[in-house]
């Protein structure tokens, strides 16, 4: 199985609910392979504009983005993308672990598999069995893969929504605050599988938590807002160190140092 991370950018984005505008002109480019963390205060615009990278944000009543995209050389946004097609590409993991309750640990991973057309058990369980490894929860539940998912752990429920989204190998996985709603062990289980899968991915993380970022990313993007009610805009991004060690703007120095926010 041959991954291609992609890279990914953006250019001119505006995100829109009615007539709010939540983040305004964000031009940005993210490398393949590459980890890339959203950080900044509450109200932002990092889950908004997080979910304008697979076309999720125009699901909300109201979503509407202007700009563009580009997933290597095509535009998400261009005449005749499938939405559902771009969001098999560009996966996504969730704040609170979100497992299909009813189903089992297995059926779980094969979901989306089976959505795509992969029906032979033969084949299914190798992929499952591979994604559950890629995600480092097999050797915990290869002996009860028939019980159902929500009989697990958080963190390895976390574990299995990643497994989830890895198995239909996609080129970019978005996480929304993926720890936020984890012990610290469990957060730390997921921090490096973050490290061992962006040799296969790419990978943008919205964390509130600045020592996540500065452990878990080569780039980070500090994002503000000017009041409430106005919209978010990306103020920098740069190699993490630097961001946390020698930012370019006063505002991002003020945020990482908790100074707001
Ligand atoms: N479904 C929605 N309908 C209307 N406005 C929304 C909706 N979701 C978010 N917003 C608004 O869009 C703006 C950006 O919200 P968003 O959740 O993207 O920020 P964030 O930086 O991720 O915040 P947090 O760190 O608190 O999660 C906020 O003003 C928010 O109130």
């Amino acid at each position: 199985m041959i991954h291609m991370a992609k890279r990914i950018d953006v250019s001119g984005l505006n995100a829109y609910y009615g007539s709010f505008r939540a983040i305004e002109d964000i031009s940005m480019a993210i490398e393949p392979r590459t980890v890339t963390a959203f950080i900044g205060p509450s109200g932002c615009g990092k889950s908004t504009f997080l979910r304008t990278l697979n076309r999720m944000h125009e699901v909300t009543p109201g979503g509407r983005v202007e700009g563009k995209v580009m997933l290597d050389d095509e535009n998400l946004y261009g005449a005749g993308v499938d939405p559902v097609s771009v969001r098999r590409e560009v996966g996504m993991v969730f704040q609170r672990p979100n497992p299909f309750p009813t189903m089992s640990i297995y059926d779980n991973v094969a979901a989306g598999l089976k959505l795509v057309g992969t029906k032979k058990k033969s084949e299914l369980d190798v992929i499952v069995e591979k994604s559950l490894k890629g995600a480092n929860l097999w050797n915990e539940v290869k002996d009860r893969l028939n019980k159902p998912g929500s009989g697990l752990s958080g963190g390895q429920q976390q574990r299995l929504c990643i497994a989830r989204a890895i198995a239909v190998e996609p080129k970019v996985l978005l996480m929304d605050e993926p720890c936020s709603a984890l012990d610290p062990i469990s957060t730390l289980a997921i921090e490096d599988l973050i490290g061992e899968l962006k040799e296969r991915f790419t990978i943008v993380i919205v964390t509130h938590n600045m020592q996540q970022a500065a452990r878990v990313s080569d780039r980070t993007a500090f994002f503000n807002l000017a009041a409430v009610g106005q919209p978010g805009k990306l103020i920098e991004i740069d190699d993490t160190e630097r961001i946390f060690s020698n930012p370019s703007v006063q505002a991002t120095e003020d945020y990482i140092s908790g100074r707001f926010g």
